[in-house]
Order: C-alpha cells, then structure tokens, then sequence
C-alpha cells in the first residue's frame, strides 16, 4: 500500500449508519445524509475516504427533491422472502442485467433489492472463481463503477459486500463509464490495482431513474447472454443461503474494508494519448477547436475537462456534465430526439465547430457538426465507416439490421468497403465481427444504429468515448496537415450518402395473456406473424424480400424497404419503414397492416394510426 499513491487508492468502509453520515454531512450538506443513509463512512484514520468523482456526485445529489426520491429508494426487506429462482431469470435482459432500484412508480415494484444484488455479486464472484486461477500472490479482484442513477451507491455497497462475501478483494472506482470497466481488465498497472480478474458496472443505460442493473467484464470482453444465466441461477442459489438477519438488516450489516481506485484517470489518459498520436504527438493537437460536449447528467461530463481540454480543446458552452441521476435536462440517449435537439442547440448557440452527447454510461455517442447537422444513426455509421475504411480499404462493416440501404449504398459503392447488415443488438454486432475475423473476413467495425461502435484497434470494446476520439483524431490530422480547421472534414466524409426523406419506427406489442397464444410464447407468435408477412410479401409482386438477411423479414418495394423483426427482450415486433415520402412509406405500412391483422393478439394500434395519418 507504501508503495502506491495515497491520493489513488485509500480504504473506505461501506454500510454504515446515517448518524455516521450526518457526521460528515455537516461538511457537505445536510441533505447529502439523507441520499447516503446506505453509503460510504466517510473518515478513514483522520482521512476524508471520499474523493475526486464521488464528491462530485454527492453534491449532484444534494438537492431535496432528489433526497426525498433516493428515500423511497428499495427497502431491503421489501419483497425478500419470495424471491425465486424465476425471479431472478426475469432480471435477464440480454447480456445485461436490469431490474427496478427505486421504489414509488406505481406498477414497478422493486425487483433489485440489496440482498438480491449482493447474491448475484456473489455469484459473478463464483463464476470468476470457476474460471480464474488466482496469482498465489493475490486474491482475485473485482472492480466496481457506477453511473449517475440515485440508486448507485446503495447497489455499490450491496455489490461490495457480495464479493467481499465470496472472498474477492473489492476495488471501487465510484462514478464511471461503462468502457472504462471493460478497460482496466486490461490495463497493466500494480499502482491502480490493474488488471482487475473481472467488472461489475452499475448501470441501466438511458432507462428512466428508478432502472438499474449490471454489466459484468472480464478480459474476454463482456459476458454473454448464457453467462448471465448462469450467474443468475447461482445467484438464486447464494440467496437461499441468506440468514433472516442478512435478508433484514443487509445494508446494516458490519463493514469490510473496500479499496479505491481513480481508475478514470488511465482511461481518461489513454484517450488523451490517442488523440495525441493520432496527430504526430502534438501536445495540444485541438487547440483552436471549439467543441460542446452534452453528457445527459449522466457518467460523461468528464470528457469535457478530462480529454477535450487537456488536448487544447475549448469546452464552454457544454452541457449536463454533473451527474444527476434524476436525469431532469432530457434523456441520457443519442437515439432520442430530444436529446439530438438539445445538443443541436448547444453547437448552434456557442457556434462551436462540434457537439459529442453520450448515452448515461458512456457507451454510445453521437456528435453534431458546425452546422447542426447530426452525425447519429447511419450518418453516424457512414461516417465511422468512411473514417475506418480510409485505415483500412476494403474492410467489412458489420452493422445492426435497421440500417437504411442507403448505408450499404454508401459503404460498398462510394468507400469501397463491404456492408455486412446483421441482427440487433451491440454483442450481436461485435460478436459477428470477431466471428467474421476469426474466418478469414477483415472487420475493423461493428457499430449499432443506436450508438454503439466498437472497433478491432480498441479491443472490440464499444466505447461512445473512443467512437468520438476517432473523430477528433480526423480534426487534429486535418489541423496539422493544414488541410482545414472545422468541422467540415467531418461533414465532407459522409458526402454522398444517400438518406430517406422518410423513415419511422413503430413497436407493435404482442398481448401475453390473449388467448390468441395458446399457451405459446410471444416469441413464438412472433415469429408466426414474421413468417405470415413472409408468404404475404411473396405473393405480391411489388414486394421482395431481402435474400440476405438474419433477422425478421426485410421487404423493398416503392422505393423503400421496411423490417419487421422481434425485439430483443421484449413482447414487441419493432417496425422499421424507410420510404422516399409518407405515401410511399404508408404503402409499405399497408402491406404489413394486411399480414399483421389476422393476429388479435398483436397490438396494431400505431400502425393503424400510421396508415390513416
Ligand atoms: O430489439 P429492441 O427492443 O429494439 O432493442 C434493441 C437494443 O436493445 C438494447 O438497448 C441494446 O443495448 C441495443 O444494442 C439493442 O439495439
């Protein structure tokens, strides 16, 4: 401990009392007491133990209202004792765990109390155990990051204290982003405590403030769908093994000790160094730039004055980097409108050269350049794909399946790369890519239309802050070859992608209790009507179905195309129609409409206001 820096790693104690917290209240505000009754001991042998980001959080938090909602927040006795394995399985949402932290929002009951979260931190630590032999020098270590959520530091404890309980050592990095806890599995670094063995990130993305959930790490990337599950059974299992007293009076329980680690500094650095290489190691190769950054309140305020700045940035005019789990500015989502429009704002009033807005927990991003035009969705992939194919000639893209044709257009005709459209969801898009590699097919990209890129160079990690490292990386190197100093390089990129005058996405609801099922599941009556608007589309010959396609089914026709398809974790068929005007697009929605209705269990309510609209 000698060795390393004490302003990087201290001890700190988690779950002690609020009289304790009123303590250090009075150095804060009084109602910061009222946020942590669950949460950190703030003195350490004289030393305050909270710092840098946390403090930060903390007083993000010291508004009353917000007090008076983190009050509500899950009691850990609520709902204890009928917690079944079933219930925990029902926590699964693809390679992600999310469940309802707060309680107060009529109809959502508490799902992730404190003993369930330390049981499936528990058994993420035995699910490591199985898979890694510790160091005989060390035990193994499991960090700990959160977003901005009002829950976070109740879960971080609860998470603490179920690796502790499986004798894991516990390394707290406090308010972090998402990639940054795939990272430091990587780094190499005794002072930080790095590599760690394996990551827990606290997070529910963009969803609203009473969600949480987890992410979990290990240097393979993140865990999979079968993994969770597994995790999730053994977690139902550890929960069995709790006494009355645990189950009661968890978060009252006595403390271990937890180390601390600023883990943001390396990874914030390692984007910094980037950049700098990226442009001939210039010490500040963004000086003269101007460039907003909208963090939605959520983990990424520090990209403004941690790597924009520090590479000769200029930062005003930013917006919502104080983390605020109440999210009150918009929605911490690149794919929401709102959220598209407030940046827009912010680029357009400060007239800087560039917007960047992250999603809460730093995993997707999307950017605006000078003009306001929005780089997101297939602008966003074009221009990622125009940036990687330069590096790169030739290489396949491996996108999500709602990209537009214009997209392939542009990939394979204009950047002479290949489009590889594959299914849903970013670990299906990454997994295809390291799939593709692994078979002899070059992939340097796979990247979402919700934001979520993550290129071979950074390890298939799907970082929003390295997506827009890549950005500046084209700003500097045009700076310094003298070959303009806007954000036009940007723009010039993506000239020539061809883009619908029309595009909309509507989500059809599947009713589970409609007798209509038969006891089927609605994946299974999804699929029916998929494969009904199949045999619709081929019998109409101003339709055709896409011959390559792995999700759903993908039709052209009036100058556009639509898909539908399953979602991935809900009783929903998402609908996506790309058409050149309304009338072409309404047509197209007909088609599906006519297959859609022999299926009263199908919610076609907002196609039916489509069509009619
Ligand atoms: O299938 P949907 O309901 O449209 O959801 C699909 C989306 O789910 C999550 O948000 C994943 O993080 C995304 O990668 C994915 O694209």
């Amino acid at each position: 401990m000698a060795a390393m820096s004490g302003k990087i790693i201290q001890h700190v104690l988690v779950a002690q009392s609020c009289q304790q917290n009123r303590q250090f209240s009075t150095q804060y505000r009084q109602d910061c007491c009222n946020l942590n009754t669950r949460s950190l001991l703030p003195f350490l042998g004289g030393n305050l133990a909270w710092s840098g980001t946390s403090t930060i959080q903390l007083c993000a938090f010291s508004k009353l209202n917000r007090g008076i909602v983190y009050c509500n927040a899950a009691s850990s006795t609520a709902a204890i004792s009928s917690v079944e394995k079933s219930d925990f399985l029902k926590l699964q949402n693809g390679s992600d765990i999310r469940g309802v932290a707060v309680a107060g929002v009529e109809g959502e009951p508490v799902t992730l109390t404190e003993p369930v979260t330390e049981a499936i931190a528990a058994a993420f630590a035995g699910w490591l155990q199985n898979r890694k032999k510790p160091d005989a020098s060390r035990r193994l270590r499991v960090s700990i990051g959160h977003d901005s959520r009002i829950s976070a530091q109740k879960l971080q404890d609860a998470v603490s204290r179920g690796i502790a309980r499986a004798g894991l050592d516990v390394i707290q990095y406090g308010l972090a982003s998402t990639p940054a806890m795939f990272s430091c599995t990587l780094t190499e670094n005794e002072d930080f405590l790095c590599p760690v063995d394996g990551s827990i990130m606290i997070t529910a993305s963009h969803l609203p403030y009473n969600r949480n959930g987890f992410k979990f790490f290990t240097s393979a990337g993140g865990l999979g769908k079968a993994d969770i599950k597994d995790i999730l059974e053994r977690a139902a299992n550890v929960y069995k093994t709790f006494t009355d007293e645990e189950l009661r009076d968890g978060e009252r329980r006595p403390s271990q000790s937890i180390r601390r680690v600023e883990y943001m500094t390396i990874y914030t650095s390692n984007l910094v160094q980037a950049v700098r290489k990226a442009a001939g190691n210039i010490e500040k190769p963004l000086e003269g730039f101007h460039i907003v950054v909208d963090a939605g309140n959520g983990a990424g305020g520090f990209f403004a004055g941690k790597v924009l700045e520090p590479l000769g940035a200029i930062t005003s005019g930013s917006q919502f980097l104080e983390p605020d789990g109440m999210f009150p500015n918009h929605i911490p989502n690149p794919e929401d409108k709102e959220a598209m429009k407030a940046i827009t704002k912010a680029v357009l009033d400060n007239k800087a050269d560039l917007g960047v807005i992250f999603d809460t927990d730093v995993d997707r991003s999307a950017a605006v350049d000078s003009s306001g035009r929005e780089f997101n969705r297939n602008r966003l992939i074009a221009l990622a794909s125009a940036i990687v194919l330069e590096e790169h000639p030739g290489t396949t893209i491996v996108t999500d399946s709602v990209t537009s044709d214009g997209l392939s257009t542009f990939i394979e005709k204009k950047l002479g790369g290949k489009h590889r459209r594959f299914k849903r969801g970013y670990k299906n898009v990454i997994d295809e890519a390291i799939r593709l590699n692994s078979v002899g097919e070059e992939s340097h990209l796979a990247i979402e239309t919700s934001g979520h890129g993550a290129l071979k160079e950074n390890h298939w990690l799907d970082d929003g802050a390295y997506l827009m490292v890549k950005l500046l990386n084209k700003l500097a190197s045009a700076k310094a070859s003298g070959k303009g100093s806007g954000s036009k390089v940007l723009t010039d990129l993506v000239d020539g992608l061809e883009e619908a005058a029309f595009a909309a996405e509507l989500r059809l609801k599947i009713d589970q209790s409609h007798a209509d099922l038969k006891e089927g599941s609605f994946r299974e009556y999804g699929e029916a009507v998929i494969k009904h608007l199949e045999n619709v589309t081929d019998s109409d010959p101003k339709l055709q179905k896409a011959t390559v396609n792995y999700e759903g089914v993908r039709v052209s026709g009036y100058g556009g195309w639509f898909l539908l398809r399953l979602s991935l974790h809900d009783p929903v068929l998402p609908l996506n129609i790309e058409a050149s005007s309304k009338d072409d697009a309404v047509k197209l929605g007909l088609a599906v409409l006519s297959a859609a209705k022999e299926f009263p269990a199908l919610d076609t309510s907002a196609l039916d206001k489509f069509v009619q609209a």
